[in-house]
């Protein structure tokens, strides 16, 4: 499928290809309803974008795939830690200082955008790191079984052969398209136990725990589940938090903490829709040049299928947004300074409590800092009666309503 993306007025919001990545991939899974991993990101010279993920040389003539370089940005400095990835991160960290030694093979599973990909390339990043000459191949099992085909289709398996089982680490990411393809299994098998014999690191990802994989041969799985299989689960909303405050960081972007909790708090399903929801949170802000706010970020997740928790709307939210729109403080609006600056936002406040919250007269008075019921009255007439002819009071009122849904 090749979608065309209109990069224009948002090329600015994306610097880095792993984000116009993620941008693609929730583009995809909306329009798809699918998981699909885009392969290329090519990009023609007035986008401003340097073509950095264009086509790796393939191995000419071979029938193997090009290489799939790895992920720079997958280290275990930047992977966040919860529990619901505490034992993988751990194990994949072990594997790293050592490998081929302690957690040989390492599998890690779990469902989709959960990590796998990032703490398997975490391992060869690492291990490249120390020894910058070491043979480390990273596919998926497609590519695996194709080049395998392709091998048998060229009479080139002396050199698919030579190619995977001259290495110090070999990665396969989702073991489980394995399934159901016999002679591929068996392939690997053999690839297997020819680097396992050697100490050679293995690190393996699946969906599910390879028990549970229909249609795998059990010698198969029996050498999967050898060394240390360790889950990774959904993360809990602080880890989603912390995910978040650490991508806003990466990204240089300043986020409002309740902005960061109320993306959490929607998305709880795994990390990449996170980080997309914060792309699309941050994209959203900037077209319609408004400050982040948590309705601005409800807006923009709208109809995204994620949770509707949105907070109510409370009167001591009312006062905030107020007080952020005319650059006074909360206290202000609580307090009982007379100066105009601070009457009419004050007045606003008073008025937008009334329209949209069902507090009483008297409840909303207490709440800004325990003014009588008559003095709120009186704001919400002298605001109604301004409006008929005030048409920048007008303005803000629409503004702040349109915020505030
Ligand atoms: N704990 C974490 N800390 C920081 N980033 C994370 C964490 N978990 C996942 N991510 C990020 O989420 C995105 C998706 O992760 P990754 O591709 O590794 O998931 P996966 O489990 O391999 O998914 P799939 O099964 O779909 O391949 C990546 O951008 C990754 O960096």
């Amino acid at each position: 499928m090749v979608i065309e993306f209109p990069f224009e007025n948002q090329i600015d919001f994306w610097q880095s290809n792993s984000q116009i990545t993620e941008q693609i991939r929730q583009i995809c899974f909306t329009q798809t309803g699918q998981h699909v991993e885009p392969i290329y990101v090519l990009a023609n010279s007035t986008s401003g974008l340097t073509p950095t993920m264009t086509p790796p040389p393939t191995l000419a003539g071979s029938g193997m795939s090009p290489e799939t370089p790895l992920n720079p940005e997958y280290t275990f400095a930047n992977f966040i830690q919860g529990r619901s990835n505490q034992m993988a991160y751990a194990s994949a960290f072990g594997a790293s200082e050592q490998p081929g030694v302690l957690y040989n093979p390492l599998l890690i599973y779990g469902g989709v955008g959960l990590g796998k990909t990032h703490l398997m390339q975490a391992i060869a990043n690492k291990m490249l790191e120390r020894n910058p000459n070491a043979r480390i191949k990273y596919v998926t099992s497609e590519t695996f079984v194709n080049d395998y085909v392709n091998s048998i289709r060229r009479g080139s398996q002396e050199q698919f052969r030579n190619e995977y089982r001259n290495l110090d680490a070999l990665l396969v990411d989702d073991i489980q398209f394995f399934a159901s393809k016999d002679e591929t299994q068996l392939e690997f098998f053999n690839t297997f136990n020819a680097l396992h014999d050697n100490n050679k690191q293995i690190v393996l990802t699946a969906d599910q725990n390879p028990k549970q994989i229909p249609n795998l041969t059990e010698r198969l799985v029996s050498r999967f589940v050898w060394g240390v299989p360790v889950e990774i689960t959904s993360p809990g909303t602080e880890t989603r938090i912390a995910i978040l405050q650490s991508k806003a960081e990466e990204e240089h972007m300043e986020v409002p903490n309740e902005v960061l909790e109320l993306i959490a708090s929607k998305v709880n399903t795994n990390v990449r829709e996170l980080e997309g929801a914060l792309m699309r949170v941050r994209v959203f802000a900037d077209l319609n040049h408004q400050p982040m706010t948590p309705q601005i970020a409800a807006e923009a997740l709208q109809g995204m299928g994620f949770a509707d928790n949105t907070p109510a709307l409370t009167i001591d939210l009312i006062q905030k947004e107020v007080a952020q729109f005319f650059n006074i403080n909360q206290s202000d609006i609580l307090g009982k300074k007379r100066s105009k600056n601070i009457v009419v936002p004050r007045q606003i406040a008073m008025f937008l409590s009334r329209e949209l919250t069902d507090n009483s007269l008297p409840k909303i008075g207490s709440e800004f800092g325990g003014k009588d019921h008559t003095t709120v009255m009186h704001a919400i007439e002298k605001i109604e009666a301004n409006l008929k002819t005030d048409e920048k009071l007008n303005r803000d009122l629409q503004q702040l309503r349109q915020r505030m849904q």
